[in-house]
């Protein structure tokens, strides 16, 4: 199978590494000093599985020279979605795959609008990773896990055989009755504490068990529910224990993406993860008053670092 990785970060760097250092045909698309590092001294991973290096990996910033393949694994940023689906046409075949890794629960929509319904399957990634320095990609964390799903549910034989590469390459794979399920369990995750955490600039031991903190998650993770279940979305009913069991078992200085990218000054998810609960609540009619003044109070900060206000 001939594999792109969109997006050659935190996780596109891992996984699409995981691929190409077990022989698998994968193009990297990458900008900037990682495209030029990676071009210079290859790909590097340090990993708690097990470093490896790629001396030289296909990369490139532009599509068209990879042509058609079978699978696109997309990890960019949730605001580079809308431009990356158009960009990544050259990458069409028939029966290309596109295989959103991002959070939040909108990107599987964006890229199905730009690329039809029917190429596009659900995926979560359960890693913490990133960009240590241009060419080499950090994971940290615990073993990472995709689940991946099609958007219908069910089971498929595309699904199983990309499921199948993909352990073969080493990464634990599931791939749940009801992936938008479970993306939405990871937003109500990701949401209940990540904006939290950037005003606070606390990690979430200290956010878990801190009173005042603790029930703002608690807060912020209702509102998410019933923002799901106006969506129509069958999370399980006991969600807010089970998310809760989750964040007490996490290692004490965790920190989520969207803090540590708002703590850099760089620009963050903010949008799509306490900002969509907020948009999609307004639709449905339903009240997100604590999510409101997380995105309220963290605006300023979102728009100094995308150059739209200067202080
Ligand atoms: N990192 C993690 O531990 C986890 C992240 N996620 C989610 O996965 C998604 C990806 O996150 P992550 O990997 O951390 O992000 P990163 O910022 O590390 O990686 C994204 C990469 O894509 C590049 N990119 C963006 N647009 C283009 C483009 N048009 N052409 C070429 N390269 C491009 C970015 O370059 P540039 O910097 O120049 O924009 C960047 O290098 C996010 O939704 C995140 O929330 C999910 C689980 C865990
Ligand atoms: C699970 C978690 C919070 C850690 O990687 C994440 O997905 C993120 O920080 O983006």
């Amino acid at each position: 199978m001939k594999i792109a990785v969109y997006g050659s970060g935190g996780v596109g760097g891992y996984f699409g590494g995981r691929l190409a250092s077990t022989g698998q045909d994968v193009a990297f698309i990458a900008r900037g000093d990682h495209l030029k590092a990676m071009r210079q001294k290859g790909l590097a991973v340090e990993s708690i599985n097990g470093d490896f290096h790629m001396a030289s990996p296909t990369v490139t910033d532009d599509p068209q020279t990879i042509g058609p393949v079978d699978v696109v694994l997309v990890a960019v940023k949730s605001w580079q979605v809308p431009e990356v689906a158009l960009a990544m046409r050259p990458l069409m075949g028939p029966d290309t795959l596109v295989v959103s890794l991002l959070n939040g629960v909108e990107a599987v929509g964006q890229l199905s609008a730009v690329l039809g319904q029917d190429r596009v399957l659900g995926g979560v990634a359960k890693i913490f990773s990133f960009i240590g320095k241009p060419g080499l990609i950090r994971h940290i964390g615990h073993e990472p896990t995709l689940m991946l799903g099609e958007q219908g549910g069910g089971s498929s034989k595309r699904l199983d055989r990309l499921a199948e590469l993909l352990e073969m390459a080493g990464v634990v794979v599931e791939c749940p009755a009801a992936i938008m399920v479970e993306i939405w369990k990871k937003f109500l995750f990701t949401t209940g504490w990540g904006g939290l955490g950037a005003i606070s600039r606390a990690p979430i031991g200290v956010l878990r068990e801190e009173p005042a903190t603790r029930s703002v998650i608690q807060a912020c993770m209702l509102e998410t529910e019933a923002v799901a279940r106006a969506a129509g979305i069958s999370l399980p009913a006991d969600i807010i224990g089970r998310t809760w069991a989750f964040i007490n078992g996490l290692e004490p200085a965790g920190t989520s993406s969207l803090q540590r990218d708002i703590a850099a000054g760089r620009p963050s998810e903010l949008d799509a993860w306490n900002g969509a609960v907020v948009r999609i609540g307004q639709h449905y009619a339903v009240a997100t008053p604590t999510h409101d003044l997380i995105v309220s109070a963290l605006t300023p900060l979102e728009r100094r670092a995308r150059g739209e206000l200067n202080f």
